[in-house]
């Protein structure tokens, strides 16, 4: 039996998995991939082999919790049918916020966790997600290494303008507040992949847009990160599935001492109760938005799409310049409207697509703008798995 690499990715509503094969650390082989998205909605589980064949496609059975707990226990069960038990070689984890501290991956070990631990009031819609899955596998397995692969890793080199915010320089240096930016797994592989998608933009100026239940973007050049719409924590920039993304704080400060609520119920109305859902309030899944006729259902995409535009011009300016568009992550890669109307709106700075090359649908890299259009626009799917399992299997063998 080929010693193999188990990722596990921690979304706020998914947990993806990936096992790979240990070939070597540039290519590990997949064997098997696979997800339980719609946590808190509806959950299924899908489960895929290497070329694409479906293996599994379901609700989640009834009696298992609807939660990130459930999902994960219920992906190891599949797995273990799977594999005949057999262990992995190493197990990556994406995790979502690496402070101050963490800007590389890291070996897990008690004092890690410990460190994780700290972090967690600032992500709290994913931290604990990170770290159950790592402490059940550190039970179930403790001797296989484990290794986190940190979303804020990759925008780690951004200049310092970028990266403070406008309050005393002191509150970045002394407490850490700045911009960390998140979806770096995500980035990391977009900028691997572009030098044989369309080696200009490689490097050139790159606006990607990484649209997932959490969304942002980012602004590479020549593949480095330079900007991003996220900050301190992950709801700073675009609206999301339930979060705001950014407001006013001004808005913090009324709902404190005035509407008298308190820290948590704030956190709660931020991360849980906003975006698409709060303002449609119909759902936080964009598939229901665009099944929905409901008036405030429409009203809650149409914001997402402006904000899209908005931030794209601006992170454009930031580059000086755009020479390509890229959309990733759930709805970046299958929501043909949402791009199409993002690009409309992004006409002026010249994005012209294809409507019938965006139509198609394909879970390939493929560019879908026009030949004539001043910034190519792509749509690559995202692979925050393999960029996980790469690190991992390095920093093991470190
Ligand atoms: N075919 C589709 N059309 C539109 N949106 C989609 C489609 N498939 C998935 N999505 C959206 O993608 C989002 C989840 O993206 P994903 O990247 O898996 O999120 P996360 O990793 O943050 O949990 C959900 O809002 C879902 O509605
Ligand atoms: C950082 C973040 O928002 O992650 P996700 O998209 O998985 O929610
Ligand atoms: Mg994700």
């Amino acid at each position: 039996m080929r010693a193999s690499i188990l990722v596990v990715n921690a979304g706020s509503s998914s947990v993806k998995f990936s096992l790979f094969d240990q070939q070597d650390a540039a290519d590990p082989g997949l064997r098997y991939k696979g997800q339980v998205e719609g946590i808190h909605v509806e959950p299924r589980f899908t489960a895929k082999s290497a070329d694409g064949g479906l293996l599994a496609d379901e609700a989640m059975p009834a009696d298992v919790p609807n939660s990130h707990d459930g999902a994960l226990r219920h992906i190891l069960a599949w797995l273990e049918r799977h594999t005949g038990g057999a262990k992995p070689a190493v197990i990556g984890h994406r995790v979502v916020h690496g402070g101050r501290r963490f800007s590389r991956p890291e070996r897990i070990t008690p004092e890690v966790i410990a460190e994780l631990e700290r972090l967690v009031p600032l992500a709290p819609l994913h931290a604990p997600h990170n770290i159950t899955p790592i402490r059940i596998l550190a039970e179930l397995l403790p001797d296989v290494p484990q290794v986190a692969c940190f979303d804020t890793a990759f925008h780690a080199e951004q200049p310092e303008l970028h990266q403070l915010y406008a309050l005393p320089y002191d509150f970045s240096q002394r407490e850490g507040i700045r911009r960390y930016g998140f979806h770096g797994l995500s980035y990391e592989y977009i900028a691997s992949v572009l030098p044989q998608i369309d080696p200009q933009a490689a490097q050139g100026r790159t606006v990607v847009a990484h649209l997932g239940n959490g969304a942002s973007m980012a602004a590479l050049q020549g593949g480095r990160g330079i900007a991003s719409t996220m900050g301190f924590t992950a709801l700073e920039g675009l609206p999301m599935g339930t979060r705001t993304g950014s407001i006013d704080a001004g808005v913090v400060l009324h709902l404190l001492n005035h509407l008298k609520m308190d820290a948590r119920g704030i956190e709660q109305l931020l991360y849980k109760q906003s975006g698409l859902l709060g303002l449609s309030g119909v759902s936080s899944d964009m598939r229901e938005l665009h099944a929905s006729q409901d008036a405030r259902a429409k009203l809650a995409i149409d914001y997402f799409v402006s904000k899209i535009a908005r931030e794209a011009a601006s992170l454009a300016t930031t580059l000086g310049g755009m020479d390509a568009l890229v959309f990733t992550a759930g709805i970046g890669e299958n929501d043909a409207v949402v791009r199409r109307e993002v690009c409309r709106l992004l006409g002026w700075l010249g994005v012209a697509l294809d409507q019938d090359a965006n139509d198609a649908r394909s879970g390939q890299p493929r560019r879908v703008s026009l030949p004539g259009s001043r910034v190519a626009v792509h749509v690559i799917p995202t692979n925050e798995e393999l960029v996980i399992a790469r690190h991992a299997l390095k920093c093991a063998v470190r």
